[in-house]
């Protein structure tokens, strides 16, 4: 690649830094300012450039055109950085990227945009997307339940660019081994049906058996294109995850992201909690509060690592309560999912069944000790469900998953003042460290970024033929003992500003079980090695 075309390959561009010599290889001559610049200049020059964006959104946007210029400084640029850009590359903001998406578009980012309408477009799409490039990594996404705000059509191609950016950040996965796939089904969101800007399918969604088939297409077609690819589904709608996730996933390396990955870090944030406070698991009362994906999946995730530590199904399950839209829910509720199932309560169990509408009663009924929301709705932890849980467990353990920001079932500072400091916190989003009676307290981020990177790099290095329960739970005990019990006010996680280190023992782990399961598909004498090996780092 030469001239012109190899300036605008953002995955072998390097701007100003190509040498004099290169410039003359390349056809480059004439086509730079005259001075060389080192990689570390033009990081200082692009950090200068940010700083002066007055909002996270302009910042975001300043970030992603270097992006599409620029792979190498990018991921250079947010190695030096990682725990101010996520917030800003990612969640919160690219909430706000993906709700502006149509009117912001500049670049398309080299992401596959898979139409409903032609199925038999998918593997000239896919083909064209990838350019020759060996893709070993995909995050797919429908966008029917992006983050907690909902159906954004074509718009949420944003959450799979955006996953894949902390993929390298995070993990070193080469960024030309990745593609994000957009699968436009419509959308059922009428304020971009009506949008003349609108850059989708301008049509309600697609659902049942074209939309099934077209998912299998598209599946069988990526995988015999890249027979080496890890296929990681997100933000798809609550009806369709599980179902997908189900059909794939014994005979694939297929991951959910928002059942399993958020399954993992709970998990992790859960025993990073009980190692603070001594607790054992088996004494935990858990309520989840929104039995969506994530709800259920965390559940089944949680409750797998009660069975691990020596219970039984009937008596692990006993100990979980799930609450959605309707209240307590019980098994005679002609409403509820597939996977809500298995957690529905039986009406005699309780005094007053019918009252326990509403999660302040629920919370009053069934003392839970653990209560993890993933509702999307804002402000429901409220302070009588705060104290009232203080008030029956010693050391509550209250997480606000829902993502973005808005949606946050209680903001941290409120719990901890409700619960007196004794609850421990972790929140989906990143927030500040509060101090409050002289106790400085880190909030852990229970968000699936602390896992899935490590997740996908450790199946990729395995080349599992899966991913197997063994190596999720795996990845769940990974982050364990990078918890630092000794300190009051200590994260129930660890930091993001360590995201690479956990990303690297999560991969560690994850290979050793898939070689444990005999998964693996070439031979790994050494997997630290190995995983250490396979990682890019951003030079030039
Ligand atoms: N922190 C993380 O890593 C992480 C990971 C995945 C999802 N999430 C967040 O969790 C939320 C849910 O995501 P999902 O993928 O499970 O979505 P989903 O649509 O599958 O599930 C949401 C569930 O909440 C229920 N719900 C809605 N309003 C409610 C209310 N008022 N009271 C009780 N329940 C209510 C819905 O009926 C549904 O069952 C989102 O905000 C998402 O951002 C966070
Ligand atoms: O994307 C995130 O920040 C986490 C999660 O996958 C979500 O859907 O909220
Ligand atoms: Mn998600």
């Amino acid at each position: 690649m030469r001239g012109q075309t190899l300036l605008n390959n953002p995955f072998l561009n390097k701007g100003t830094a190509f040498t004099l010599a290169e410039r003359r290889e390349l056809g480059l001559t004439g086509l730079l300012p005259a001075t060389v610049q080192t990689i570390d200049e033009q990081a200082e020059q692009a950090y200068n450039q940010y700083q002066t964006k007055p909002t996270d959104l302009d910042k975001r946007l300043f970030l992603s055109q270097l992006f599409n210029e620029n792979r190498t400084l990018f991921y250079y640029l947010v190695d030096q950085h990682v725990a101010d850009f996520m917030p800003v590359v990612y969640d919160p903001t690219i909430a706000d990227s993906i709700e502006n998406y149509s009117a912001l578009f500049i670049n398309p980012q080299n992401a596959a945009f898979l139409d409903i309408n032609h199925p038999e477009d998918i593997a000239a799409t896919l083909e064209n997307a990838a350019d020759g490039r060996d893709i070993r990594l995909m995050v797919v996404t429908d966008a029917e339940g992006i983050l907690g705000i909902g159906d954004w059509g074509v718009q949420g191609v944003d959450i799979a660019v955006g996953k894949l950016m902390v993929y390298t950040a995070a993990a070193g996965i080469d960024p030309a081994t990745v593609l994000p796939v957009s699968i436009d089904a419509g959308t059922n969101r009428q304020t971009l049906l009506a949008d003349p800007l609108y850059l989708g399918n301008r049509h309600q969604r697609i659902v049942g058996d074209q939309y099934d088939a077209f998912i299998d297409t598209f599946v069988t077609t990526a995988q015999q294109k890249f027979p080496d690819m890890y296929l990681h589904f997100e933000d798809f709608g609550r009806a369709t995850a599980t179902k997908i996730l189900n059909k794939y996933k014994d005979n694939w390396p297929t991951f959910n992201d928002d059942i399993q990955g958020t399954g993992i870090v709970v998990t992790s944030a859960v025993l990073g909690a009980l190692a603070i406070t001594h607790e054992n698991i088996q004494d935990q009362i858990y309520l989840t509060y929104g039995a969506g994906s994530a709800g259920t999946g965390i559940a089944n995730r949680v409750m797998a690592e009660f069975m691990q530590q020596g219970m039984s199904e009937t008596d692990a399950r006993r100990r979980f309560y799930m609450v959605d839209k309707q209240g307590l829910l019980f098994d005679d509720d002609p409403t509820l999912t597939p996977e809500q199932k298995p957690f529905a309560r039986q009406r005699n169990e309780f005094e007053h069944p019918e009252a326990l509408t509403n999660l302040l009663a629920v919370v009053k009924a069934v003392k839970p000790t653990v209560l993890v929301g993933t509702s999307t709705n804002p402000g429901s932890f409220t302070k009588e469900v705060v104290e009232t849980m203080t008030a029956n467990a010693t050391y509550p353990k209250i997480f606000p998953l829902s993502n973005p920001t808005k949606l946050h079932e209680a903001m941290p500072n409120d719990i901890i003042n409700w619960s007196n400091g004794h609850a421990l916190v972790a929140t989906g989003v990143p927030v500040e460290p509060l101090t409050i009676n002289g106790i400085t307290y880190e909030i852990g981020q229970a968000n699936n970024m602390l896992v899935y990177p490590g997740l996908g790099l450790g199946t990729i290095v395995a080349k599992a033929k899966i991913l197997s329960d063994g190596m999720i739970s795996a990845a769940a005990h990974a982050l364990g003992g990078m918890v630092d019990v000794s300190v009051a006010g200590a994260p129930v996680l660890p930091p993001v500003s360590r995201l690479a280190e956990m990303s690297e023992r999560v991969a560690i782990a994850v290979a050793q079980a898939a070689v444990a399961e005999g998964l693996n598909q070439v031979d790994l004498p050494d997997i630290p090695a190995a995983v250490h090996a396979a990682q890019w780092s951003p030079k030039y």
